[in-house]
């Protein structure tokens, strides 16, 4: 039935061999320079009303400069190059919504965890909520509240950053914020405070959060669906050979009554994870500036590294979060 529980010290080799494969987070690098590289050579990802004047322009190329500019500020010519198109609206903007539920359909419904040996079944699953939680928490802190603004609202601040556009008065106002001065306003502001009080988000270093959250939530369900179906590969191959070792063509992806609900999770999953990579894809010609890319990027690797590959040469930390398939 399902895959043993291995002990560490004879099989490590073995088990890293069988751990996701950390080459797969390459697609990501290359799908942001491949999307930088389209928006700086492309005409129509640089619009010609575009300013020489404005600083950000030798890294940014593209429309990134007007990122925080509220929309019908300019009018691009490209359905993803709009923030209101129907992806980033339905789809990233409640993007760990979507990761949640993927994640939560692949833990009911995989035999990895549902048809594990009794004793196993409760780590698995248990291991796999913690990978979750960290995950979930470096996206909360990192994007939504870090004891105040979040970690992209504070490096924006730190670097100089802050909400333009609007009176003190506004300010308060709009933001719902009772506040003593201006500078108290600069400090506590975040993004989404800023341009609900009617001002600009402008001046520092603006990660970005879509780059950050698209790749660490579709790098999260890759290595979990992944995990997840080597670990059925296994199984379904077994029992089928079990049952008639005659039967040469029982491939393990069959799809038969019983596999259907499983299956249907499984592709959910990637569905949810490939159109991340889509939504990447758009970001990365459509907005930012490299630097401001290539920090959501190097945050979200720093998590899935220390999510999804220490645990391959650091055993004390693999016993506590385990890996996905083993
Ligand atoms: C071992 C430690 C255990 C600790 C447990 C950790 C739990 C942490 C916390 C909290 C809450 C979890 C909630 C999970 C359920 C949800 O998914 S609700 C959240 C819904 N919200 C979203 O999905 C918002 C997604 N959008 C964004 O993050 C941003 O819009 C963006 C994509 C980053 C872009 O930012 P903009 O400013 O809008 O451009
Ligand atoms: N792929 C995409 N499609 C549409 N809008 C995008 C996008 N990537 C980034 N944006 C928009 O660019 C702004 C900054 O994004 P980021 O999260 O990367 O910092 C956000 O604008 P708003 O905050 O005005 O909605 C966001 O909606």
């Amino acid at each position: 039935m399902a895959t043993s529980s291995r002990s560490v010290s004879p099989t490590q080799s073995k088990a890293n061999r069988r751990a996701p494969p950390a080459i797969a987070l390459i697609i990501y690098p290359i799908t942001l320079i491949v999307g930088s590289i389209f928006s700086a050579i492309s005409p129509t990802a640089r619009p010609p009303s575009r300013g020489s004047s404005d600083p950000a322009s030798a890294l940014a190329p593209t429309i990134a400069a007007d990122i925080n500019v509220p929309d019908g500020h300019s009018s691009p010519v490209n359905y993803f190059a709009r923030k209101n198109n129907i992806f980033n609206l339905y789809f990233v903007k409640i993007g760990w919504v979507w990761i949640t539920f993927a994640f939560f359909a692949l833990l009911l419904t995989q035999p990895y965890f549902t048809k594990a040996p009794s004793g196993l079944r409760g780590k698995r699953s248990a291991q796999a909520l913690l990978r979750y939680s960290i995950v979930t928490l470096a996206w909360f802190l990192t994007t939504q509240w870090f004891f105040g603004p979040a970690v992209i609202d504070r490096a924006f601040v730190l670097t100089g950053g802050k909400c333009e556009s609007l009176t003190p008065l506004a300010a308060a106002a709009g933001g719902g914020l009772a506040v003593d001065s201006w500078e108290e306003i600069k400090l506590i502001f975040t993004a989404a405070a800023c341009k609900v009080a009617g001002g600009v988000w402008r001046g520092g270093h603006d990660v970005s959060g879509h780059v950050f959250m698209l790749v660490l939530g579709s790098a999260f369900l890759g290595f979990e669906t992944l995990g997840a179906s080597r670990s059925y590969l296994n199984v379904a191959g077994s029992e089928a050979k079990a049952k008639d070792d005659s039967d040469d063509d029982s491939t393990s992806d069959n799809e038969d009554d019983d596999d259907s609900v499983p299956i249907f999770a499984r592709r959910f999953a990637w569905g949810v994870a490939g159109l991340s990579w889509w939504m990447l894809f758009m970001t990365a010609i459509w907005f930012h500036t490299w630097l401001e890319k290539l920090s959501g990027l190097a945050i979200s690797l720093g998590v899935a590294y220390v999510t999804y590959l220490l645990p391959q040469s650091l055993l004390p930390w693999r016993d506590i979060t385990g890996i996905p398939g083993l």
